[in-house]
C-alpha cells in the first residue's frame, strides 16, 4: 500500500451531516479564520473538528469521464497533532494524466488523485508558518492534515504579484515538463524546427515559447481557431487548426516544407503516426502524453512507425517529468525567471469552485481550456 494510499483508508468519512466526533446532532459552522481571505473551514460549532470536502472516484471511468462518475463527500480531519499542520487548498489542478492512472492506480472510492496549491491554516509545527502557501499533493480535497514533509515550498523569489496558481502550470510540473521535454529529450538546438501539439494547453503552450527563447522556429496546432490565434500570438511561426484542415498530412507539409528535426508528441494517434513521416533525418520525438488515446475502451491500431523510424534513423523517447527530479531547481528557476522577464506568457483557465472539479476535469478532456486548467477553491 503507497503513502497515499494508506492516507486516504485513514480518512474517516462522514455520512451524516452532524459532527462525527462530538455529535452527530452538533451542527457544523462556516468558521472563517483570522487570516481571511483564504480561510474558510467547515468546523464544528461545538468541537471545532474541521470537515474537509473531497471528490472520490466513484465508479472508474469507461470512456469519456462523466459527472456521474464522481462523487463529493465529507471527511472529517482529526485535531492536529505536535509536528502537524492544517492546509486548506486555493487552487487545484486537473491534469490529463488522472484519466489513465486513475485506471492504473485507483479503485473506487478513492480520493481523486491530483495536487494543488495550499494554505496553511494551522501550525503545530514550527518549521512551517501559518499563511505559507505551498504545493502538495494530496488530491481532490479542500483541507488536509500533513507533517511538511510531502510539501514543496513556492520558490522563495515568487512575487506577490504573480498567481500562485501557476506554481501548477507554467512554473510547475507541466512547464517543466516542457523545459525538460525539449532540452533534455529532444536536445532541441537554435535554428531547428519544432512540432508540438496540444500546442495552446500547459505543457504545449510553454513548448513552443520555450523553443522560441531556444532560438527555433515553432509549429503548432491546437483545436480551435481561436487557440490557433493565441498560438501566433504568443509567438509560434506556424499555427494550424487540426479539427478542421483538410490534411494533417499537407498542413504538416505546408507549415514547415523541409519537415522537422524535433516533435514533442502530447497527443499520440493519427496525428503522431502522420507527423512521424515528416520527421528530418536524426530527427528526436520527445513521447510526452497520448491524449487522444486516454478514453479510448478500444486500443487504437496502427499504421506502425518502424519505416519512418528506421529510413530517417530517429530517436523516440518517452518520459515521465517527475524521474527528472534533478532538473526540478534549475528549471523552476528557469521558467519563473522567463515569466517574470514577459518572455514565457501564461494563460489560465480557472474554474470557479470546488464543487466543479469534476466539470473542470472532463472540460479540459474536450478542450475547453487554453492553457493550464485549474479550479480556484
Ligand atoms: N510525460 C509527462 O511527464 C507529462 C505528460 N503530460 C502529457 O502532456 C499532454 C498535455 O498535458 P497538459 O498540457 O497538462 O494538458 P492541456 O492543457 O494541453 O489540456 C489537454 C488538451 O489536449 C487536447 N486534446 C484533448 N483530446 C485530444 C485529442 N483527441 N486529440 C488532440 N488533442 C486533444 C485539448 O486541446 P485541443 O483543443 O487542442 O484539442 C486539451 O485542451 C497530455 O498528454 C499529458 O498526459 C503532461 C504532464 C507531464
Ligand atoms: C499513458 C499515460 C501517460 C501519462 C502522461 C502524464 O501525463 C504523466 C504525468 C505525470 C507527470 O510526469 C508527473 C506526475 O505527477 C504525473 C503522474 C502522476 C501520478 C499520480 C500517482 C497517483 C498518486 O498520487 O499516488
Amino acid at each position: 500500500m503507497s503513502a497515499y494510499q494508506r492516507w486516504v483508508a485513514s480518512d474517516v468519512v462522514i455520512r451524516s451531516s452532524g459532527c462525527l466526533f462530538c455529535s452527530p446532532l452538533t451542527p457544523y459552522t462556516a468558521l472563517a479564520s483570522s487570516l481571511a481571505p483564504f480561510s474558510i473551514s467547515l468546523c464544528c460549532s461545538f468541537c471545532r473538528m474541521v470537515t474537509a470536502k473531497v471528490w472520490v472516484l466513484k465508479k472508474h471511468f469507461e470512456g469519456f469521464p462523466k459527472p456521474s462518475d464522481f462523487e463529493m463527500k465529507q471527511v472529517a480531519l482529526a485535531n492536529l497533532k505536535d509536528g502537524e499542520l492544517l492546509l486548506e487548498s486555493v487552487f487545484l489542478s486537473v491534469d490529463p494524466y488522472m484519466r489513465p492512472y486513475s485506471k492504473r492506480d485507483m479503485k473506487e472510492g478513492d480520493v481523486m488523485i491530483g495536487t494543488q496549491v495550499a494554505r496553511i491554516v494551522e501550525s503545530k509545527n514550527p518549521a512551517f508558518a501559518v499563511g505559507t502557501f505551498v504545493v502538495a499533493n494530496r488530491g481532490w480535497r479542500t483541507h488536509f492534515i500533513s507533517d511538511g514533509k510531502d510539501l514543496n515550498l513556492l520558490p522563495a523569489s515568487w512575487p506577490e504579484s504573480l498567481p500562485k496558481s501557476l506554481a501548477l502550470g507554467t512554473v510547475g510540473m507541466p512547464g517543466l515538463t516542457a523545459y525538460v521535454g525539449l532540452f533534455e529529450i529532444c536536445k532541441m538546438k537554435p535554428g531547428e524546427t519544432v512540432l508540438v501539439n496540444a500546442a495552446a494547453g500547459a505543457v504545449g503552450s510553454v513548448v513552443g515559447q520555450l523553443a522560441k527563447i531556444g532560438g527555433c522556429k515553432v509549429v503548432g496546432c491546437a483545436g480551435s481557431d481561436s487557440k490557433v490565434a493565441y498560438l501566433k500570438n504568443i509567438g509560434f511561426d506556424e499555427a494550424f487548426n487540426y479539427k478542421t484542415v483538410a490534411s494533417l498530412d499537407e498542413a504538416l507539409r505546408k507549415a514547415s516544407p523541409d519537415g522537422y528535426d524535433c516533435f514533442f508528441d502530447n497527443v499520440g494517434g493519427e496525428f503522431a503516426s502522420i507527423a512521424i513521416n515528416h520527421m528530418k533525418k536524426f530527427g528526436r520525438i520527445a513521447v510526452c502524453g497520448a491524449i487522444s488515446q486516454y478514453n479510448d475502451s478500444v486500443p487504437q491500431k496502427g499504421p506502425y512507425i518502424q519505416i519512418p523510424m528506421i529510413f530517417n534513423e530517429l530517436s523516440m523517447k518517452g518520459f515521465i517529468v517527475s524521474s527528472w527530479h534533478n532538473h526540478r531547481e534549475e528549471g523552476v528557476k528557469a521558467l519563473l525567471k522567463w515569466v517574470l522577464e514577459g518572455k514565457l506568457k501564461y494563460h489560465e483557465q480557472v474554474t470557479e469552485r470546488f464543487e466543479n472539479m469534476p466539470a473542470a476535469f472532463i472540460g479540459m478532456l474536450k478542450g475547453e481550456n487554453l492553457g493550464k486548467a485549474v479550479v480556484k477553491v
